[in-house]
């Protein structure tokens, strides 16, 4: 599904956006962009006037300037219509190569019945193998298998995705390469998170951003305001003796309300939201790719997000009086039921099978973020494995020593960027397990650009600061918190945002779900945790870390591509006021000649000019809605300033251009 940047206006999706541009003219669709529903109002009265003027009236100009003034108005409402429906089919296309994935697949179920993927239920629980397609999105309750998530990501290379850890979801659609896993399925059907986002795209269920809604009631307003400009005219022109037509006081109001973003907006929203999802990102809502435009601070877990995640066990070191078979086996032991990646590469690397030591009435104590250890109790054992302070904590309670060596051992390992894990047996430390992760190849690089951009990175992570204080070097993030629990990622949050800065955060854990909850940007990876996927409101299908980069220009860009095109929309009425003014009331009042600095060449040409340009610098600008506005990291403000000045100018100048040449062209005919 990776981009295939294909040209902006397919031939099919041209068709379909056509035919929708003359169904979107009902008015009671119409009726949610005030600007072009007044301008459909303006075309209704037009309509009237022609028909008039044909049947006998004689003081409103002829059948032929007013019906092409109607035909021109007609057309600004389709060229808009036309902005929204080719984005909406784009969108459709884009969700449609998706929804290929969600086709219907059989789903074999635990007992060996086999059903289709659409009877599949939450919780209900299926079984795949090597070569099956995974029916529907689910989470892994047992085994380990390999991947191909081509479908969904476009990248070829399989990953691993195994119960237990925070890299557990699997994703419908997708299929499995080697082993046997049972998924647990997670979501009902047509409720998936890519079922909610194809319905985003489409437009069907796409609700107005606060900052599009703002801008609309904005341009409401200055709609109001140029009704009350353009009907206080009307006494004037009486006074001047200059009695102004139908057609032209509503060419002159159609010609000054912002009709050029009006038009134009909600296309730049959707393609905004279409751009995401061709970065691979799905989103909840368009308000947050909005808010990932002005992201101050974001925040990366470390296990799984900045590192590969699949914690490796590489090496034992027992404690001086300890013997490593004892230390071993008590590792072994405490990781017996242990799910998670750590657990079970401690078991690989011992290669003991843990059924081989007795152990009466065994009770397990499962891992925890909290706690930081996990371990077993049997008559009169108790055995743990955990973050060093957390071990400490268990041995010094009992009025035991912390051995020397373990503490210099802990020290070695962590400096180094592996998690040291200590190990104790009835509140006595036994040794140390060593763990080590591979930071993801490439992500120094993508930590700059975001610096550049003006973010600040921060790295939480649960492990110890030493550790954190490696890899937070090695991955070049800005700054780190060590020993971080669930609620201290989450607080973390809260304070920055208390400082006035908008927060985003990256992560898979479930321990990550409240911090994911609570940033003003979640982006949970599509590997994570159903926990982390419902927490935040974006899914990166890659699962890539530094996807921030690609959302936040995402943002950047449609924020920007829609103040400039508000601004050169506004800036267009100077010429058109220059146009039209002199038009109305040249023949009452000689004077104003010297308004008519670009010199068309009748009162009527002058005002179907107008109006013609004010209607095709809506196509014009299409292009330019959908691909939106060039971003490139400079700092938003810089950017914004200069874009603003571009367009601004531009806004200006143009009209005068286009409106002299359509002119020339106007007055052969008239
Ligand atoms: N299976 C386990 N059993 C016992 N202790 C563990 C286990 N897994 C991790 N730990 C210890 O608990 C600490 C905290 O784990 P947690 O998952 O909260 O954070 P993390 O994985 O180190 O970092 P991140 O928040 O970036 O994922 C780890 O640093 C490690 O010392
Ligand atoms: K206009
Ligand atoms: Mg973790």
């Amino acid at each position: 599904m990776k981009s295939d940047n294909k040209s902006l206006f397919q031939k099919d999706l041209l068709n379909e956006a056509f035919k929708h541009s003359f169904v979107k003219l009902n008015p009671k669709l119409m009726f949610r962009n005030p600007v072009m529903f007044t301008v459909e109002i303006g075309t209704a009265v037009m309509f009237v006037v022609s028909l008039w003027t044909l049947f006998g009236a004689t003081n409103q100009g002829s059948f032929g300037y007013n019906f092409s003034v109607f035909l021109i108005l007609l057309l600004t409402l389709l060229f808009a219509n036309f902005a929204e429906a080719i984005a909406e089919a784009r969108g459709k296309a884009q969700a449609d190569s998706l929804r290929k994935t969600r086709e219907e697949t059989p789903a074999r179920l635990e007992n060996g019945q086999i059903i289709s993927s659409s009877q599949l239920k939450k919780g209900d629980v299926f079984i795949c193998e090597a070569g099956d397609a995974i029916a529907t999105d689910g989470e892994i309750i047992e085994g380990l298998a390999t991947i191909d998530e081509s479908a969904i990501t476009g990248e070829s290379a399989p990953v691993i995705r195994e119960s237990g850890g925070d890299k557990s979801s699997v994703t419908g659609g997708t299929k499995v390469l080697s082993d046997k896993i049972k998924v647990k399925v997670t979501t009902e059907p047509g409720e998936s998170f890519l079922d909610k986002m194809i319905a985003l795209v489409e437009g069907a269920s796409r609700q107005k951003t606060p900052n599009e809604i703002a801008l609309t009631i904005l341009l409401a307003g200055f709609t109001l305001v140029f009704i009350i400009v353009t009907v206080t005219l009307k006494p004037f022109a009486d006074y001047a003796n200059a009695p102004i037509t139908i057609a032209s006081f509503i060419a002159l109001f159609v010609c000054l309300i912002p009709t050029t973003i009006g038009g134009l907006l909600s296309a730049i929203g959707i393609a905004g939201m279409d751009r995401a999802l061709r970065a691979n990102v799905i989103t909840k809502s368009g308000k947050a790719v909005e808010t990932a435009g002005d992201i101050d601070v974001l925040l990366l877990d470390k296990t799984g997000t900045i590192t590969i995640g699949n914690r490796k066990a590489t090496h034992f070191y027992p404690a001086n009086t300890i013997d490593e078979k004892q230390l071993i086996r008590a590792a072994v032991l405490s990781s017996m039921s242990d799910d998670t990646p750590e657990g079970k590469s401690i078991i690989e690397l011992a290669g003991v099978n843990p059924l081989s030591f007795q152990v009466d009435e065994p009770h397990f104590i499962q891992f925890s973020a909290e706690t930081r250890s996990s371990g077993i109790d049997f008559k009169n054992t108790r055995i743990r494995k955990g973050s060093t302070d957390a071990i400490r904590n268990i041995v010094e309670k009992a009025d035991n020593v912390f051995p020397k060596e373990i503490e210099e051992k802990v020290k070695e390992i962590s400096s180094n960027g592996g998690t040291p894990l200590v190990v104790s047996e009835n509140e006595k430390a036994l040794g140390v397990i060593e763990l080590q992760d591979i930071i993801k190849p490439g992500i120094q690089e993508r930590f700059e650009r975001l610096r550049k951009m003006g973010i600040k990175t921060v790295m939480v992570t649960g492990d110890n600061p030493l550790t954190a204080k490696f890899i937070a070097e090695k991955a070049g993030v800005d700054d780190f918190i060590a020993e971080a629990k669930p609620e201290d990622k989450m607080n973390y949050i809260k304070k920055e945002q208390a400082e006035g800065r908008l927060v985003a955060m990256m992560g898979d854990g479930t321990n990550d779900a409240p911090a994911l909850a609570q940033a003003d940007v979640g982006v949970a990876m599509n590997s994570g945790t159903q926990a982390a996927k419902e927490a935040g409101n974006m899914v990166d299908l890659d699962n890539d870390p530094t996807k921030l980069i690609e959302v936040v220009e995402i943002g950047k860009q449609l924020l920007m591509t829609r103040g400039t095109l508000t601004t050169f929309s506004i800036a267009n009425d100077v010429a058109k006021y220059f146009a039209i003014i002199p038009a109305l009331f040249i023949t009452a009042i000689p004077a104003l000649q010297s308004l008519n600095i670009m010199n068309l060449s009748s009162p009527q040409s002058a005002i179907l000019s107008a109006v013609i340009f004010n209607a095709i610098i809506i196509p014009f600008l299409i292009p330019l809605a959908l691909k939106g506005v060039a971003y490139k990291p400079i700092g938003a403000s810089a950017l914004l300033r200069r874009s603003l000045f571009i367009y601004g100018l531009g806004g200006v100048i143009v009209p005068f251009i286009g409106i002299k040449l359509i002119d020339i062209v106007v007055s052969l005919f008239i």
